[in-house]
């Protein structure tokens, strides 16, 4: 049998001598608020010692439009009476109940207008209608006609009676310990031994506990710490990098033309700081202007020393990928870094001015466009992402170019990020001798799908809620 609480004992003792009773009258007795009195009995009545029986009355009211009807009639039966055998349209637009009557009596085609006469059809009354108005019901089709035209009202009475079930009263009859519970015992009251005479407060071992939110790792450092996984699972090493770069790196090593719009000051943080530029930089300089050594001819024109020493807050994790090969120039290379990057764009739900990249490279002396296609195909799939496909795009370092798509039920293919092969004019300053595959994927993008973010900011908001509800990498293998 399930335990009663003493409010549920309270109500059974009550109902013993009040019979059945409807909850105001209940809480006036017992001093509560109706609104618990209907809680316990319904807490009761699931142990099967009480019934609750909601009970819903209407009641119709008059508006103040209504209330001037009720006195005069409506404004068709106002009018009506006016309509004598040879009454005129014009003499009838003088009456005040004109404007609402007229309408009314067309449509319920009590008149008919015969030139300038308005004739009353034979047996013409509202009688049914003002009888709706003086006694509504709910099945009547004139009073539903009432409440649409804003006459008359409907408002409902929500009552509840309570009554205990036999086994209830039988159990009020035995007597019920009313007395106050006690939840905790003094030091005293188990010294003195007066605890025999309390009434304790039993466990309920069928109450939930309160929820628990233990500590976890943040949602969104989960989702990177999985892309980790899977790259390092698929044989890539980890590239760490500095979030302030030389111009060089990040954009001449590149083969980014010095006047590249987004090279400018409106796309990128640039810092005060200048450094010096490395070893070999005339080989990358050489590029730019003619083409070098190679077969290419560059960009032309002139290229500056002093853009390329500008530092930047780096602006795609490309900048680290080129320093990894520039001081790798052996194969087989196949590294990876996941890292913020940092670009002047204004805030949205989709945009934040410093997001993160996951980048990777593969160099080796077969690897082809196709392994390209394969490695992001098998790292999206990895990730949850079933449907991949790519489509040619364009960068200034790879050629061919082309950007992912993932497919998202419901929402269509979502651009992921840009890959490429590293063209000719980015190797060949280095030294390098063998095919580049390189990609850089928005991070955020995943979580956000995988997570079902509407707004990006949320990743980076303390929001409790978000951080309680988002379940752990535990509870997503089926764990509690
Ligand atoms: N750096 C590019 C992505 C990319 C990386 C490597 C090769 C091609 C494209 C971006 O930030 O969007």
């Amino acid at each position: 049998m399930a335990e009663l609480t003493q409010n549920e004992k309270r109500l059974l003792a009550t109902l013993e001598t009040e019979k059945r009773a409807d909850a105001g009258h209940l809480a006036a007795v017992m001093d509560a608020t109706p609104e618990a009195v209907v809680q316990w009995a319904h807490l009761a009545q699931d142990k099967g010692f009480a019934t609750v029986e909601r009970i819903v009355s209407t009641e119709f009211t008059l508006s103040d439009e209504g209330k001037e009807y009720a006195a005069n009639g409506l404004p068709e039966t106002q009018l009506l009476r006016n309509i004598l055998p040879g009454t005129m349209l014009d003499d009838l637009k003088k009456q005040p109940s004109f404007r609402i009557g007229f309408g009314q009596l067309r449509k319920k085609g009590l008149i008919k207008v015969e030139g300038s006469n308005v004739i009353k059809t034979p047996g013409a009354s509202t009688e049914g209608d003002e009888a709706a108005l003086k006694n509504p019901s709910l099945t009547d089709p004139k009073t539903k006609e009432l409440i649409k035209r804003g006459i008359l009202q409907l408002s409902e009475t929500v009552k509840y009676l309570i009554a205990a079930t036999p086994e209830g009263l039988a159990l009020a009859k035995k007597g019920l310990d009313l007395r106050e519970e006690t939840g905790t015992l003094t030091r005293e009251q188990i010294i003195s031994g007066s605890w025999k005479n309390t009434n304790l407060r039993r466990y309920d071992v069928t109450k939930l506990p309160k929820k628990a939110y233990p500590g976890k790792i943040h949602p969104y450092q989960r989702i990177i710490g999985e892309m980790r996984e899977i790259l390092l699972e698929m044989g890539f090493t980890e590239l760490y990098g500095e979030i302030v770069q030389q111009s060089f790196w990040n954009f001449d090593a590149l083969f980014q033309p010095q006047d590249h719009p987004a090279r400018e000051m409106q796309d990128t943080f640039y810092l005060k700081e200048t450094l010096p530029l490395p070893k070999g930089f005339e080989n990358v300089k050489a590029m730019h202007i003619s083409g070098g050594e190679t077969s290419s001819t560059g960009w032309g024109g002139v290229w500056k020393e002093e853009k390329a020493e500008q530092c930047v807050l780096r602006t795609h994790t490309t900048s680290l990928s080129i320093q990894h090969l520039a001081q790798n120039t052996r194969p087989p290379v196949k590294a990876f870094a996941v890292g913020r990057v940092y670009r002047r764009e204004t805030i949205d739900t989709t945009h934040l001015a410093e997001f993160e990249q996951l980048e990777g490279i593969v160099m080796d002396e077969n690897v082809s466009f196709a392994n390209l296609l394969g490695t992001l195909r098998e790292f999206y799939n990895r990730m949850g992402f079933e449907s991949v496909r790519f489509k040619p795009s364009y960068y200034p370092y790879t050629e061919p170019s082309l950007d992912a798509e993932v497919y998202i039920d419901g929402i269509g293919w979502i651009e992921m990020g840009g890959a490429g092969v590293f063209r000719e004019e980015v190797t060949a300053p280095l030294g390098i001798m063998y095919p580049v595959l390189a990609w850089g994927l928005g991070v955020s993008r995943i979580a956000m799908l995988r997570l079902g973010l509407k707004d990006l900011r949320l990743l980076h908001k303390s929001d409790v809620a978000f951080l309680r509800e988002t379940p752990s990498y535990r509870q997503m293998k089926g764990g509690i």
